[in-house]
């Protein structure tokens, strides 16, 4: 089911020090930065040779981002996403074996613009996991 790492994603609590760190200490390319209401997130995407480190800031107060720095200040690692052919087969069979898909089941459309969803940390060793459909 899932294939490659698409990105990882790092929460914090200002984008621009995030980005002076990794374009100028770490000397990395950094996308222009898309701010997403409907995800509650303003980020960027540091792209490497095999894969992306996803840096988020909140924005809104519902924003998930924000609770997450509520209870780890300076930020973190706050998911990971994997892809995966076809969301929709993917989600029912890890329903099917009891995993929880978050909010409403339903993907959305993510910062790539392809259909994005979340499973539960508890579920997957504690970490939250993100599957993209990248076809
Ligand atoms: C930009 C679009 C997209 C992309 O294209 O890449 C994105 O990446 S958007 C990223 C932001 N969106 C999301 O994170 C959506 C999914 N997240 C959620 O639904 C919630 O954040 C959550 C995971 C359900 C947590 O909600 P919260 O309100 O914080 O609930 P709790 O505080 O009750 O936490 C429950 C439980 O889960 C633990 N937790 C919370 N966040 C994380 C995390 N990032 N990684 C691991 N564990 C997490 C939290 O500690 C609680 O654990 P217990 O205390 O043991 O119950
Ligand atoms: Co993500």
């Amino acid at each position: 089911m899932i294939g490659r790492l698409n990105h990882v994603a790092i929460a914090v609590p200002n984008l621009e020090s995030a980005v002076a760190l990794y374009r100028d200490m770490l000397g990395a390319e950094v996308s222009d930065s898309q701010s997403l209401p409907e995800h509650g997130v303003r980020l960027v995407f540091v792209d490497l040779p095999n894969t992306r480190i996803e840096l988020m800031e909140p924005l809104g107060e519902k924003s998930p981002i924000a609770a997450f720095l509520e209870k780890n200040g300076r930020g973190g690692i706050h998911h990971i996403c994997y892809e995966v052919k076809d969301i929709a087969i993917s989600s029912a069979e890890l329903v099917a074996k009891g995993a929880r898909v978050l909010g409403d089941g339903k993907p959305r459309k993510g910062a790539h613009g392809n259909p994005v969803l979340f499973l539960h940390p508890a579920d997957f060793l504690g970490t939250l996991v993100e599957l993209e459909e990248v076809g």
